[in-house]
């Protein structure tokens, strides 16, 4: 599937491998950092192990994955890389095409990569030939900056489900046809993408009784967050009423229920909105991954490993400003994460690095040089409690 692997076996290792990685694909129009941080950082702290006559004193192998394609954008669908390494990609996959209809398959093929269902089998690894993922990513939100805290670990990852919504109306002329007459899908569309918003934002005025049975709390409606980011439209022309609207729905919540009852919810809207305008419609699901909890042992180790890392960036250690307090911050991450996919193969870890402004998905996006030091010095102290024997 394209991923890249750099790995390192001890001549006498006995214990299962450790993984680290991230993905090297990222977003249209995309900041530097999201994925490839992650990988520059896990290089770095095995080239420091190598420089510093430790690689010797690993008790495990450890290994450095770049995965080809977290974010999705091409096919809609996510976590191809890490998906394949974790054994849970569908031989369907290779069939998906994208906006040109070039396929997973043919656009291995086109990179020399022979995709067959058996080669796909061949690039899953057994889980007991490995003990633990970690990632090092950096936040996409505001909290360590509001917290004045360099470094963060991670509880969980949010559940996610992609959609996409295709409206068939009936294409005419901008001047002739007169609105009582018209089966117009953009008009529909916008009417959807706008009843979206209030679903997500106060769904207690949309679910039925019978949906609500969950009662939902607060809590349970943390981070349900939704996005339209692609509407397409055709024949696209200023003076031509559309044949077809299609656009992409991207839900999120921390509780997989209320996830996936929005999802039923929005469905069941957009039948009831579509039938009343007279225009047809077909929800497609692209895209779903539950809500992942990371490993608490992981989690501690990593927790510890940011605290040595900031106290030694403290003032009087390299003058590292800004750690405001000793605790290290334990986060939910509303971003999707290859984490999610390894969490079906092995137990997982994740460390945050704090970004300007919480901004992330945009140029704007920026990790301070010193916050990656930290992430790196963190990243060793981690591997130095997890893989490096003593002297
Ligand atoms: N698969 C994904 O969730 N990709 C991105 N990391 C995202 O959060 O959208
Ligand atoms: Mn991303
Ligand atoms: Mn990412």
């Amino acid at each position: 599937m394209g991923n890249i692997h750099g790995r390192f076996e001890p001549s006498n290792s006995t214990d299962k491998a450790l993984l680290i990685g991230s993905h090297m694909d990222t977003v249209i129009d995309a900041g530097m950092y999201d994925g490839a941080l992650g990988i520059i950082c896990a290089i770095s702290a095995l080239k420091v192990l190598r420089v510093t006559g430790k690689l010797q004193r690993l008790t495990r192998p450890v290994e450095v994955i770049a995965f080809s394609d977290e974010e999705g954008v091409r096919f809609q669908t996510t976590f191809l890389g890490s998906a394949a390494v974790a054994g849970i990609l569908p031989e369907s996959i290779l069939q998906v095409s994208d906006k040109s209809g070039t396929t997973v398959q043919e656009a291995l093929r086109l990179n020399s990569f022979e995709a067959s269902a058996a080669a796909l089998g061949q690039v899953k690894y057994s889980p007991e030939s490995v003990g633990s993922y970690v990632e090092v990513h950096l936040e996409q939100g505001p909290v360590l900056e509001a917290l004045r805290y360099p470094l963060g670990v991670v509880k969980g990852i949010a559940g996610q489900t992609r959609l996409k919504v295709i409206v068939d109306g009936s294409q005419g002329h901008a001047g002739t046809v007169p609105m009582k007459l018209r089966r117009d899908p953009m008009v529909a569309a916008a009417e959807l993408v706008v009843t979206l918003e209030g679903l997500c934002k106060d769904p207690s005025r949309f679910l039925t009784y019978d949906e609500e049975c969950g009662c939902f709390t607060e809590e349970s409606l943390a981070g349900l967050v939704c996005t339209v980011g692609e509407l397409l439209t055709w024949p696209s022309a200023s003076n031509v009423i559309p044949g077809q609207v299609n656009f992409t729905v991207d839900i999120r919540a921390m509780d997989d229920l209320v996830r996936e009852t929005i999802v039923a919810s929005f469905s069941r809207i957009v039948m009831q909105r579509c039938d009343h305008r007279l225009v047809d419609c077909a929800v497609e699901h692209k895209h779903s991954a539950a809500a992942t909890p990371c490993d608490p042992e992981l989690t501690a180790q990593l927790k510890r490993a940011t605290r040595s890392a900031v106290s030694a960036m403290a003032p009087g250690g390299h003058g590292h400003a800004g750690a405001e307090s000793t605790a290290t911050p334990v986060l939910m991450s509303g971003a999707g994460h290859d984490a999610m996919a390894m969490a079906r193969l092995t137990r997982v870890g994740m460390l945050f690095v704090r970004c300007r402004g919480g901004v992330s998905h945009s140029p704007e996006e920026h990790v301070a040089e010193d916050d990656v030091w930290a992430a790196g010095l963190a990243l060793l102290r981690f591997l130095d409690q997890h893989a490096v024997a003593e002297l």
